[in-house]
């Protein structure tokens, strides 16, 4: 830390200072939400504060009636905000009010980056946090000292490019900002105006909110109170203030759980994706709380990773306060939490996706890959977790539960087939599903890349077994057929490929595991497909991306016995010479590239590639 006697001079981080024109500079109608952040700013403080002094006993002291007190001076024209939570050194202020600590307020510029100038009803969404004070403010002071430290600081800025910080007073801990209303912000000095927006936005906050002698709030943790007592907005409020969130929550459960272990949970599922869903720490972010003292806002072993896109709070009187945070997530009492709210939150969304499946359709979109994880992580749940997935499918426009797809099921299907790839639109052009179309065969379009992976973990769904269309031996002769029962299709039209397939497998060499003719094509003329013990293609392309193998295994090529090209150049593979048929071998070589490119590849060689095409394209003409 530098202890500087002096006022020392300092610039905003260059985002910061893009950040504090727009907000300045704008005459943005919501800005009394600026009041919502400074109170949110103090809440966090004394929360922490809260904390540290369980295991700091010196701190302790300071850590009894918390409060946040509002402070109008209509003479001087200044509004200030006051917390005795936990301040911040000399440090914490260069690090914290001078750069982009929030992640909202990131995300905010690089929304305005995206085109969206102007519109600054964003700014009410993102909350800029501290920096909205700006808004209303042409000064902000300031004043602060940290829990357990000696010196306090003034903290001064303008918003127009520096800022300055000197030592100052201050008798306790905590934090006071002084906001030096600018003349068209003048409401701000209202007591009405104030008692207004404080009962608006900041009516969850835990701690009392004070003007004078007055608690504009009710000052209990939102979880605390009956469940039919909370209004929309008061959770929507709420979820914005816990979860840094700018949505409406999609689902909200608010529970309380008398058993083994004593909890209130009040979880929300957002309706848009957070931008940190993917991120590979896979953080939880539900905050656990201990008898209403705020421990931690990741608590590892609270949430499994998989519902890692939950936010709100748990609560329970049974943890112990008295140990460290990492001491806390080896408790087996936080493990039973968790067990009891992975299950309701699953068989609430069961519920929710019977009740209304376009919403959770919606859902789906957002969330269902995150969610399939735990069909990997999570294998006694595993049951529960298939009935809550939904796919896309060749059998319905819509999403499609697997009992759905298994009520869908021919005679004589014991599989439930799937293909995997990278965009479900492609996926259902793919080759590979000809023949089941045809044969009025659903198949599951999986294209998520996680599918890859709990299709490993996955065996079965009510007796039948996963099935990959692009791998093994199609099945396709044992399941009955809609349409075409009689007219015994199966051999009539089809030509005997055995001197062609000879000729290939001698020129295509190492290039394929094998050439056979397809059941599963009934137009295009070749498809690859995995041997039955190998990897499908799409699981070679995500481990060759993510650089987990190197190499690929060869595929097999399958040939349409009932087109048209393969029935000339069968018979054309009877004559003699046809192993120094150069039509043959270019055509060889052809159909395996189409095949690739089929499949979203290259050609394995593209002049050559050209090169035959066009000695086939110049024989032909
Ligand atoms: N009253 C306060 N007491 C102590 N620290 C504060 C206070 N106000 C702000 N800070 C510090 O300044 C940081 C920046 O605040 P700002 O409102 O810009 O974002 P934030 O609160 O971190 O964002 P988020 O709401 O996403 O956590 C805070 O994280 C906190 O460390």
């Amino acid at each position: 830390m530098t202890a500087a006697d002096v006022k020392e001079t300092f610039s905003f981080q260059t985002e910061v200072g893009q950040l504090l024109d727009i907000v300045a500079g704008s005459l943005y109608s919501n800005r009394e939400i600026f009041l919502r952040e400074l109170i949110s700013n103090a809440s966090d403080a004394c929360d922490k504060l809260r904390y540290e002094a369980l295991t700091a006993p010196k701190l302790a002291a300071n850590a009894e009636q918390f409060a946040i007190v509002l402070d109008v001076d209509k003479k001087a024209k200044t509004l200030s905000i006051s917390d005795n939570g936990i301040g911040m050194s000399h440090a914490d202020l260069l690090e914290t009010l001078g750069t982009i600590a929030r992640s909202g307020t990131g995300a905010f510029l690089e929304a305005l980056k995206e085109g969206s100038k102007g519109d600054l009803g964003l700014i009410g969404q993102f909350g800029v946090g501290f920096y909205s004070s700006f808004m209303v403010a042409s000064k902000v002071e300031v004043i602060t000292r940290k829990a357990g430290e000696d010196q306090s600081w003034l903290w001064v800025s303008d918003g127009k490019g520096e800022f300055t910080i000197e030592p100052t007073d201050r008798n306790e801990c905590g934090t006071t900002v002084v906001l030096h209303l600018k003349k068209d912000a003048k409401e701000f000095l209202e007591d009405a105006r104030i008692k207004h927006i404080v009962r608006t936005y900041s009516d969850h906050i835990s701690f009392p909110v004070l003007l004078g002698e007055e608690a504009l709030n009710s000052a209990s943790a939102i979880w605390t109170r009956p469940p039919k007592e909370v209004t929309e907005e008061q959770h929507t409020e709420f979820y914005h203030h816990s979860s840094h969130a700018f949505d409406t929550p999609w689902l909200v459960l608010h529970n309380r759980v008398e058993g083994t272990v004593n909890h209130t949970s009040l979880l929300y599922v957002p309706s848009m994706a957070p931008f940190d869903l993917y991120d590979t720490e896979r953080k939880s972010h539900v905050k656990l709380y201990v008898n209403r003292v705020f421990i931690s806002e990741n608590t590892k072993g609270l949430i499994p990773s998989y519902l890692r896109f939950l936010r709100g709070v748990v609560d329970s009187e049974d943890l112990s306060l008295n140990v460290s945070r990492e001491m806390l997530q080896s408790d087996p009492k936080l493990s039973k939490i968790k067990k009891a709210l992975t299950k309701k939150v699953l068989s609430e969304l069961k519920k929710k996706a019977g009740k209304a499946p376009d919403e959770y359709a919606a859902f789906w979109q957002n969330f269902g890959a995150v969610l399939k994880e735990g069909l990997i992580e999570d294998p006694d749940l595993q049951s529960k977790l298939l009935e809550i997935c939904r796919f896309s499918s060749t059998g319905s426009d819509s999403l499609t539960s697997l009992s759905d797809y298994v009520g869908r099921c021919k005679e004589g299907q014991d599989s439930i087939y799937y293909i995997t790839g990278e965009d479900s639109k492609k996926l259902e052009q793919s080759p590979q599903l000809e023949g089941f179309n045809a044969k009025g065969v659903e198949v599951l379009l999986l294209s998520d890349n996680v599918d890859e992976f709990w299709l490993q973990h996955v065996t079965e769904f009510e007796g039948k077994t996963f099935k990959s269309v692009t791998r093994g031996a199609t099945e396709l002769d044992k399941i009955e057929d809609d349409q075409a029962k009689d007219d015994d299709k199966d051999s009539s039209g089809e030509s005997d490929l055995a001197d062609l397939i000879a000729v290939m497998k001698v020129e295509l060499g190492d290039a394929v595991k094998d050439v056979r003719p397809s059941k599963r094509l009934t137009s295009s003329p070749v498809c690859l497909v995995a041997d039955e013990g190998d990897m499908d293609a799409n699981l070679e392309r995500l481990l060759k991306r993510h650089g987990q193998i190197v190499d690929g295994t060869t595929r097999i090529l399958e040939l349409n016995p009932t087109h048209s090209i393969l029935e000339k150049l069968a018979q054309r593979a009877k004559g003699e010479q046809a192993e120094s048929d150069t039509l043959l071998q270019d055509a060889a070589h052809l159909l395996l590239d189409q095949a690739k490119i089929a499949d979203g590849e290259a050609p394995s060689d593209p002049a050559e590639f050209v090169r035959r095409l066009s000695a086939v394209f110049d024989k032909a003409l």
